[in-house]
């Protein structure tokens, strides 16, 4: 994958971001997300790939746009085909409620290297480089957690790990908390959390817990491109869940993926911050322009690009939405 693309995609993200923190704190998640997704769908027509969307809105039928199967991009015949997993507002109440850690994201990989995962629960796991290899979804939280302090040479007591608040995690929050661990329990917007892990800065340890499968995926190019790690199982809720991913190509429901089989070989990943959060800064407006905060990652060479871009809206009329 060429290196410029990586730089290239994250004027998608920018342009989704600016969309959505317009409309900031309004109370209306769909707004926000809608805007999200307009604004991702146009700056998607001038990036130099022929790209098929495997990770989006929704199936066809539910979203009509950024749809799983709908082809972007400039679409020349010498522009490369790519897989893309996004999600242009990610956290949508987040950014409907001005709570801190929405993000607009995208994630390259090459053909057939991104799981086409149905839209149900997946139970996760993630850590950065430095736990890469201690963790396993087939053992408890205790076991991964003595597992991962042993390979960073800290104390379980040191490690925070992120759960999302929600009532089906009371017995890992129990366990995690019986083990010693401290807990940063977030609203929504199981993908940051996970990047987080990769941050040193942002004192996060761990990502454990159930979420969105599609957001997993994501999470996992992310992970992949900085040499962290993850590991993730489908948690269908009902047979119809269990059906739709039969259809997307799963035989084994209960099959744990590594981080290479959700997302694997060259994967591309960039991130603009919505609001404020761990590792990325929310989208400032001042009037006459705007200042985004973003990162973009590669797995090829595991550099890790943070770029604050500044937007006129004199010059760029398009980002005064
Ligand atoms: O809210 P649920 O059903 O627990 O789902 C959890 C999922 O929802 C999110 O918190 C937010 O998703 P949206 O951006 O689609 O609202 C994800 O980060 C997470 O994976």
């Amino acid at each position: 994958m060429d290196r410029n693309l990586a730089m290239e995609a994250v004027r998608v993200t920018e342009m989704a971001a600016i969309a959505s923190a317009r409309l900031m704190g309004r109370g209306h998640k769909n707004e926000s997300d809608q805007a999200a997704v307009d604004a991702m769908r146009r700056a998607f027509d001038a990036l130099q790939i022929q790209g098929t969307v495997v990770i989006g809105e929704g199936e066809r039928d539910e979203a009509p746009m950024l749809y799983i199967g709908e082809k972007v991009g400039r679409r020349n015949p010498e522009d490369p085909e790519v897989d893309i997993a996004l999600d242009p507002l990610e956290g949508t109440n987040l950014c409907a409620y001005g709570r801190p850690g929405s993000i607009s994201v995208v994630a390259m990989a090459g053909k057939g290297k991104l799981l086409n995962a149905p839209d149900t629960y997946m139970e996760k796991i993630a850590v950065g480089p430095r736990a890469r290899g201690s963790i396993d979804l087939r053992r408890s939280a205790t076991e991964n957690l003595h597992a991962v302090a042993e390979r960073m040479k800290v104390y379980v007591s040191d490690l925070t790990v992120v759960i999302l608040d929600r009532e089906r995690h009371a017995d890992l929050i129990k366990e995690v908390r019986t083990a010693g661990a401290r807990i940063r329990l977030i609203d929504d917007g199981d993908v940051a959390g996970g990047i987080a892990t990769c941050f040193e800065d942002t004192g996060v340890d761990v990502l454990m817990g159930i979420g969105g499968a599609p957001e997993g995926v994501i999470t996992a190019a992310a992970i992949r491109s900085v040499g962290g790690d993850m590991q993730g199982r489908l948690v269908p809720r009902n047979n119809d869940e269990i059906a739709r991913a039969r259809r997307m190509g799963i035989t084994d429901i209960s099959k744990i993926y590594t981080a290479e089989e959700l997302a694997g070989g060259e994967v591309m990943f960039a991130a603009s911050g919505v609001t404020t959060g761990d590792f990325l800064r929310g989208v400032r407006f001042f009037g006459s322009g705007c200042e985004t905060h973003s990162v973009v990652m590669r797995s090829k060479t595991g550099t890790v690009r943070f770029i604050q871009s500044r937007h006129r809206f004199d010059t760029k009329p398009g980002y005064n939405l």
